[in-house]
């Protein structure tokens, strides 16, 4: 099996995570809010021009600039000189819907990405020709309905899946299953016959179960590559990091929580102790601000009433794993990011930790995460997996079961 085949970072804890605090501005976000350049991780945003390096990019950042400041004829200097710093293709499946458009957005000011395709089974022509109007480097293409969807994934290097239903209040993600597990498994069907090589990051809930449910349809089409095959649970890593700074009163930007497990209720287990930079807990604070990030996307779905879950911070997350994932891709030794994965770090096969992404996928799982746990986070650890477990084998058992019933009519 492939995974056999990646490295476990445990016996160079100290150095990994040595590097891993040496190296914020490689993992992380940097905002820069007046003329300082600060890191945090996550995506490269930038509210000014000063910057040589962020999210928008330099030449978007100068293009948006120079429309505000500068003379019509340097303006398009400007634009003339538009040109992506890398050139990855970027597909994006249920792009119309709430996390899809502002990610399409995200996406477009990345500097990384030469075209952005969208895919959605309605509206989506009107969201790409909205977004092509942005003076970003990336070309932005819309696909609309099957026919058109392996010509949309066609050469891509990532696709983001957020196709599928959002909660209601008084739902679990699970209630979702029986229609988004149709849902990706067509897409998942159809980037295995277009793009087997891609990065594969799904969204779509629940991530527990349509984490296996791809694996199983990709070992079907014999095109089964762990190594590329990601539940994002990135928003748990930012509603941990943002929760955590505000509590404990530190600057955001440094602050960084691992978060490993599944993605709903208390399979998402925050690893307060793992906090960096070092801080302390109260018992207390360590059960409140654990079920308040495993509760978190629950908070947002009753905050909307009924229409939908947690959108904007979703795409912002799922912006900063597509970007983690193009750095990587495009030579950066240095990335790490926690993700939903098959995985040999318990005896779940598929599990959430941070791993170091390279490109050809997870290049190595940092298990050090999983040494040295406090009393509160092994009991959290083993008081999940019976949940984990049952979510992952409902995933491999809607495909299997769905395969029986094909073969027998
Ligand atoms: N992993 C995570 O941390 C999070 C996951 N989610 C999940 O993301 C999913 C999407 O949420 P929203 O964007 O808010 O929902 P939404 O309903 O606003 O958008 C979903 C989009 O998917 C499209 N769609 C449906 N079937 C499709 C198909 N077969 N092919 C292509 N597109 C299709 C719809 O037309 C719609 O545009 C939900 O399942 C939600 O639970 C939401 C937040 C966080
Ligand atoms: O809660 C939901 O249904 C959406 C989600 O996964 C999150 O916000 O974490």
């Amino acid at each position: 099996m492939a995974s056999t085949a990646i490295t476990t970072l445990s016996g160079g804890l100290v150095s990994v995570q040595a590097s891993l605090q040496s190296r914020s501005k490689t993992l992380g976000l940097n905002l820069s809010c007046s003329k300082s350049v600060s890191a945090i991780r996550g995506l490269k945003v930038a509210s000014n021009v000063q910057i040589d390096s962020s999210f928008l990019g330099k030449a978007s950042n100068s293009s948006l600039w120079a429309s505000v400041v500068s003379k019509p004829e340097e303006k398009q200097v400007f634009s003339s000189q538009l040109q992506p710093q890398a050139s990855f293709k970027v597909a994006v499946l249920g792009a119309a819907g709430g996390i899809g458009q502002p990610l399409g957005l995200l996406i477009k000011m990345s500097p990384l990405v030469s075209a952005l395709h969208l895919y959605d089974i309605a509206n989506v022509k009107g969201v790409a020709a909205d977004l092509s109007h942005c003076n970003t480097p990336s070309q932005v293409l819309d696909f609309t309905g099957p026919s058109e969807l392996a010509n949309c994934l066609k050469g891509a290097d990532v696709v983001v899946i957020p196709a599928g239903v959002p909660r209601k209040p008084g739902m679990t993600r699970d209630d979702l299953f029986n229609i988004n597990a149709g849902i990706v498994k067509t897409l998942v069907e159809a980037v295995a016959d277009n793009c087997p090589d891609a990065f594969i990051h799904i969204i779509s809930n629940p991530v527990n179960s349509t984490i296996p449910i791809a694996a199983e349809l990709l070992k079907q089409k014999g095109v089964y590559n762990p190594k590329k095959l990601f539940g994002v649970t990135t928003l748990d890593v930012v509603r941990a990091n943002t929760f955590i700074a505000q509590k404990k009163e530190l600057k955001l930007i440094d602050v960084d929580v691992p978060v490993i497990g599944g993605h709903a209720g208390i399979t998402i287990l925050p690893l307060l102790s793992k906090t960096r930079p070092m801080v302390t807990f109260s018992n207390e604070e360590v059960k409140e601000l654990t079920v308040r990030i495993q509760n978190a996307g629950t908070e947002v779905v009753e905050a909307k009433a009924g229409a939908g879950s947690a959108t904007l911070s979703m795409a912002y997350a799922a912006a900063r794993f597509v970007e983690s994932s193009l750095r990587a891709l495009d030579g950066d030794r240095d990335v790490y990011e926690c993700s939903f994965v098959q995985s040999e770090l318990t005896e779940l096969p598929f599990f959430a930790s941070r791993v170091k992404l390279g490109q050809k996928g997870i290049e190595a799982f940092v298990s050090a995460d999983l040494e040295g746990l406090s009393e509160y986070e092994s009991k959290a650890l083993e008081a999940l997996k019976p949940e984990l477990k049952a979510s992952i084998e409902k995933g491999v058992a809607f495909v299997h079961k769905t395969a029986a019933t094909a073969a027998s009519t």
